[in-house]
């Protein structure tokens, strides 16, 4: 991996930002690019979807609504190992994801004033599990259970058709749905899914689509340009685009541990980015010696070639872990991983990233699996200000005010004040309104 010594330096953190590896990826860009995908979707519905399947997805599916016996049908015929493994990956991430659930608050301002805060889940969700280099049957797990215990009415899930399966999405992508209780599953991928979540549609056979109010879940270009075109007629999430590990080590990390950790990552997308920071020179050199035999012999090799030698991954020297933490923090990965000595109290100082793990054995295929946390993280720096994939992404905080006649009587001249130190007296003739027409 390509080198950067920062030993003896103390960058800030926008010349580390600056200086930092971080793929081209350039969003804005491809905005014109989905554009004519996303209003076709919007003019000419499904037979715009279908279009553009055939074009990208290389298939013509003879409806894009998923017929009900596919389903159970895909449930049936799952390795029973795989739905074992489903079923803990649902039921741990249950365990945390109820935890989250915000319960509605009320504050008493003042005698017979009250401002609650309610939680209101979103009413339709649209939830995108990704099938393109890889099908993604755990990120519908991921989007699937906060969007659930949010309280969420109405789910629909789309992922991308399939022309080994004959247009339908991968069958583990359709079994996770089924297990999760989830019936709407529509065949649709990238910018043409989302378009369709937007905007609604009528299927070939006449199922319906209705519009959906937020769409959640990561993908490639096409699929975060489409989302961050729409945002505003739908909610989104934080933009969670190729996969990114930052490691922070010291000489007590295991090489081989941190070398299949930063494979592991690789190995979504060519784009994908493996960051080492480390305190220890000795560690580099080892972990660059594993990659070479690690990287020859993992099944997808030359993407993860291309990943590990592409300007976005690299390795990070540093003088101390404190510098490390800077560098980190500058990056904001994705996932980032500690592994120094006490490694807690070295993850309890990160104030940037998607997830954190913490020691030699959690690793973050833990999280992206089987840990309980949610693996839909924010990319591209965007863990500077937001969040991962989580309950609350589902709900919207609603304050409901209740003031009795005394209790606005106290507070009248005030809102007046303010009212006409802002030129708005109107605002303080509703008040006064109620009092006769004055309240000073
Ligand atoms: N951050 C996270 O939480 C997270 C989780 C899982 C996966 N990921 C990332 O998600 C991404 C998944 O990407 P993917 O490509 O494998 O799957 P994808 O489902 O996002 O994309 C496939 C779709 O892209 C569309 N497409 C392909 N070529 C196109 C073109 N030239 N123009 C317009 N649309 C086109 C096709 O319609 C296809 O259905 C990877 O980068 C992976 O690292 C991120
Ligand atoms: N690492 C991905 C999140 O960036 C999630 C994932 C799903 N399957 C395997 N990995
Ligand atoms: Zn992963």
């Amino acid at each position: 991996m390509n080198r950067t010594d920062l030993r003896g330096q103390v960058p800030t953190a926008a010349e580390l930002r600056a200086t930092l590896p971080r793929a081209e990826y350039d969003v804005d860009a491809a905005l014109h690019h989905v554009r004519p995908v996303v209003e076709a979707v919007r003019d000419r519905g499904v037979e715009a979807v279908l279009e553009y399947t055939e074009k990208f997805d290389k298939v013509r599916p003879a409806s894009v609504r998923v017929p009900r016996a596919s389903l159970t049908q895909a449930l049936a015929e799952l390795d029973p190992a795989v739905r074992a493994a489903l079923e803990e990956s649902i039921s741990r991430a249950r365990k945390v994801h109820a935890e989250q659930r915000r319960t509605d608050v009320t504050t008493t301002v003042v005698e017979g004033g009250t401002v609650t805060e309610k939680w209101v889940p979103v009413e339709r969700v649209g939830l995108y599990a990704p099938g393109g280099l890889a099908v993604y049957p755990s990120t519908v797990v991921m989007n699937v259970v906060p969007a659930q215990i949010a309280g969420v009415g109405s789910l629909v899930v789309c992922s991308p058709p399939q022309a080994a399966f004959g247009g339908l999405p991968h069958p583990t992508i359709l079994a996770a749905a089924e297990l999760l209780g989830v019936d709407e599953v529509w065949a649709a991928g990238g910018a043409q899914a989302v378009a369709l979540l937007a905007y609604g549609g009528t299927d070939t056979d006449g199922a319906e689509l209705a519009p959906v109010d937020i769409v959640t879940g990561p993908g490639n270009i096409y699929l975060t340009a489409a989302k961050r075109l729409l945002r505003g007629l739908i909610g989104i999430d934080a933009e969670a685009g190729p996969t990114e590990i930052a490691v922070l080590a010291d000489e007590t990390a295991d090489p081989v541990h941190v070398a299949a950790d930063l494979i592991s990552q690789a190995e979504h997308d060519p784009l994908a980015a493996s960051v080492l920071v480390t305190t220890s020179i000795e560690l580099a050199d080892a972990v660059d010696k594993e990659l070479v035999n690690r990287v020859a012999a993992t099944k997808h090799s030359s993407r993860v070639a291309e990943a590990l030698s592409g300007k976005q991954s690299g390795v990070i020297l540093v003088s101390t872990v404190d510098d490390g933490l800077r560098v980190v923090d500058a990056y904001a990965a994705e996932h980032l991983e500690i592994q120094t000595a006490d490694a807690r109290s070295v993850a309890a100082r990160v104030r940037n990233a998607g997830a954190i793990f913490v020691g030699a054995y959690a690793p973050v295929s833990l999280g992206d699996y089987c840990a309980g946390s949610n693996h839909v993280l924010p990319t591209g720096g965007f863990a500077r200000h937001s969040s991962g994939l989580s309950v609350q992404s589902f709900l919207k905080g609603i304050h409901v005010v209740d003031y009795s006649e005394n209790a606005l009587r106290e507070v009248a001249g005030r809102v007046v004040a303010l009212a006409d130190a802002e030129d708005l007296p109107a605002h303080g003739e509703a008040v006064a309104a109620r009092f006769g027409g004055s309240v000073r």
